[in-house]
């Protein structure tokens, strides 16, 4: 099959204008700290079980269109030796990937960061490839202060971004672009909506450099929200930042764009997909690619207990549909009580 046709065809199993993307990628660091949080200890056999355990969720795929995996779990298998992206796609799950090795601070930016891993990056995909993932995903992450990120950090990561997208295309594999404006401090939205847009055309720039196709990539990028330590914006307020940053910057040739949930709480990530999907009829599907907002009350329903499998897998499900109906502007808070 031609590398073209392999990405068309991922990018139909994933864009359907119902489904989501479920982000269990989380590198070693990350998971432990969230196994932490319900008292469980990370080790390769306790990730293995949650991560099967998602996976195997019944009818998780009439919601979910793909999921990313770390790279350790591309090699798991489910307890009936049944290999974890076998488990994914048996579901009509597409497997990814996440493919970046890790962040760290951009000399002479004071303040930004860049990611690591393009070295070896298409003898990595083609491996990856031999084990099932069809799609990866690279995070570059943009802290927000009165001065950063800085013009070189803009230009810094979104080359980073168009290098691996371009390498992912080379070989067939569809590219998530996500550039993380994080939500860490006490920045306006309207600042927020200001570093958005920057990342955004620079992002978009570099991809075009890159000759990246468009159709055949995947934008996963913030929400435009205040930081942390400000009051929460609405879900309606959100939604109208978030689509004139969006307007002014990604073509219409994207087919989707999986947000990031970013440290938004499950129900607030979910009303504010919501309110986007009602607010504006868009060029690209509005849809999610969230990690903490679609486990979290799965987490908190397992607590490492193998008896509470079927009860974390109710509330992941749960999740799922209610941001599904989100996707379609159909989502009202009164169903989180169903
Ligand atoms: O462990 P890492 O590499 O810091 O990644 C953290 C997470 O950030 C994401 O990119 C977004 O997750 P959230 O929706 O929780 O913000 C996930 O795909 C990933 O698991």
């Amino acid at each position: 099959m031609s590398v073209n046709r392999e990405l068309q065809d991922t990018i139909a199993d994933m864009v359907d204008g119902r489904r989501g993307i479920l982000a269990a990628d989380e590198s070693s660091g990350t998971i432990a700290k969230r196994f932490d949080s319900i008292g469980v200890e990370s080790t390769e056999e306790s990730r293995r079980f949650y991560r099967s355990l998602l996976l195997s969720t019944e009818a998780l795929g009439d919601y979910v269109s793909g999921v990313i995996l770390f790279e350790e779990t591309l090699g798991q298998p489910d307890d009936r030796s049944t290999p974890l992206p076998q488990v994914a796609a048996a579901q009509k799950i597409v497997p990814g990937i996440k493919v970046d090795k890790g962040k760290g601070p951009l000399p002479g930016t004071a303040g930004d960061m860049i990611t690591y891993g393009l070295d070896g990056l298409a003898e990595r995909l083609a491996g990856y490839k031999e084990q099932g993932a069809r799609f990866a995903k690279w995070r570059e992450v943009y802290p927000v202060s009165p001065h950063n990120p800085t013009r070189l950090g803009l230009t810094a990561n979104a080359e980073m971004l168009a290098r691996y997208a371009a390498v992912c295309q080379s070989v067939g594999i569809v590219p998530i672009v996500e550039p993380e404006v994080l939500m860490d401090g006490d920045h306006s939205i309207e600042r927020d909506a200001e570093v958005n847009e920057q990342v955004w055309h620079q992002v978009f720039h570099a991809l075009h450099r890159y000759g990246v196709a468009l159709e055949l990539m995947i934008l996963k990028p913030s929400m435009v929200t205040p930081g942390k330590d400000c009051a929460k914006a609405s879900p309606e307020q959100v939604a109208e930042y978030t689509l004139r940053s969006l307007r002014r910057a990604v073509p219409a040739a994207v087919p989707s764009i999986n947000f990031l949930s970013g440290g938004q709480g499950p129900e607030e990530a979910t009303a504010n997909l919501n309110a986007l999907n009602q607010l504006w009829q868009s060029p690209w599907q509005l849809s999610f690619s969230y990690g903490r907002a679609l486990q979290e009350p799965a987490l908190k329903a397992w607590q490492g207990r193998a008896e509470q499998g079927p009860a974390a897998q109710q509330a992941l499900l749960k999740r799922a549909r209610l941001n599904h109906l989100a996707m379609l502007g159909e989502y009202r808070e009164s169903l989180e009580k169903e």
